[in-house]
């Protein structure tokens, strides 16, 4: 806990000026000035320090050193990439895969195949879930100046086609847990039956996004496809407004549940908080 705080404290303190432009992240301490970024980064340097110090002493060097990597994956080398290229989905989705083979570590001091089952499913989850955020708040992300698979997307079929692979992988993780020992066939079924209704949402915005889902005409998806391949980033933002206005999603779909991943953001407005 205390090397992730550091490592995500890091992250905040070197994306401090994006996050202040994006509307998901402007209100968090840094950015909005709470807490100064040389405070923030004493902070993380002493917590993680500290934290891996007692991995180190407590428990044994081979979780020590699996912190120490994920920190700075974490912080030098995902936090920068967010700003170059879009493959900093799939680094970012290996850090946030590493905490459990961490906690296996340390219970069990060595790491097997065994023990990649639960980072496996964080590590394809992870791409469903920042492909969905890339593309609800795509805008958001360019304002704060990364760079997302959705940009040059507009009509969301590529990121939705990720999403939707990276939940089909994942189906057979809870079969195999049980096939290797580690969990009760009760686990397995769980597994299963929770990965597939992620697979049923990720479907859903495959299909909303190819246009099965809306009232869009077959004639504006493939204009739009064809723009996608010639479009630089301005024009691909501009055709994803159009794309949006143009085709709305089924009621229901759209105002009971955005996307079954996580919640839609809720903006309030700074006038509003006051
Ligand atoms: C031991 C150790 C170091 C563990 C680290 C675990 C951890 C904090 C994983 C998070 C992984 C991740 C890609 C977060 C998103 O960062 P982001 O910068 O894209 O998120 P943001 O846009 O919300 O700031």
């Amino acid at each position: 806990m205390m090397v992730a705080a550091s490592a995500n404290t890091l992250n905040q303190v070197f994306d401090v000026k994006n996050d202040a432009k994006m509307k998901r992240t402007m209100r968090r301490p840094l950015p909005s000035g709470r807490i100064s970024p040389v405070h923030a980064a004493m902070w993380a340097t002493s917590v993680g320090a500290a934290g891996t110090t007692l991995l180190a002493c407590k428990a044994n060097y081979l979780a020590a050193g699996l912190a120490a990597s994920n920190l700075i994956l974490y912080a030098f080398v995902y936090t920068p990439l967010k700003q170059i290229h879009h493959v900093n989905t799939w680094v970012g989705a290996v850090v946030g895969a590493i905490p459990p083979l961490l906690g296996w570590a340390v219970a069990a001091s060595e790491v097997s195949l065994n023990s990649m089952i639960l980072p496996t499913a964080l590590y394809f989850w992870q791409l469903s879930h920042f492909m969905a955020l890339a593309y609800l708040c795509c805008d958001d992300y360019v304002a704060g100046g990364y760079r997302m698979l959705s940009f040059a997307d507009p009509s969301g079929k590529i990121t939705a086609w990720v999403s939707l692979r990276n939940c089909l992988y994942m189906l057979p993780l809870g079969l195999l847990a049980y096939k290797w020992g580690l969990t009760s066939g009760w686990f397995s079924f769980e597994a299963s039956l929770l990965t597939t209704g992620l697979t049923i949402g990720a479907l859903s915005f495959d299909l909303y996004c190819i246009g099965c889902l809306t009232n869009e005409t077959t004639e504006i998806a493939v204009v739009l496809c064809v723009a996608e391949l010639r479009d630089d980033e301005e024009s691909a933002r501009q055709k994803r407004e159009h794309y949006r206005a143009q085709s709305r999603p089924p009621v229901d779909y759209a105002s009971v549940a955005q996307f079954p991943f996580l919640p839609v953001p809720v903006y309030i407005s700074a006038q509003a908080h006051e």
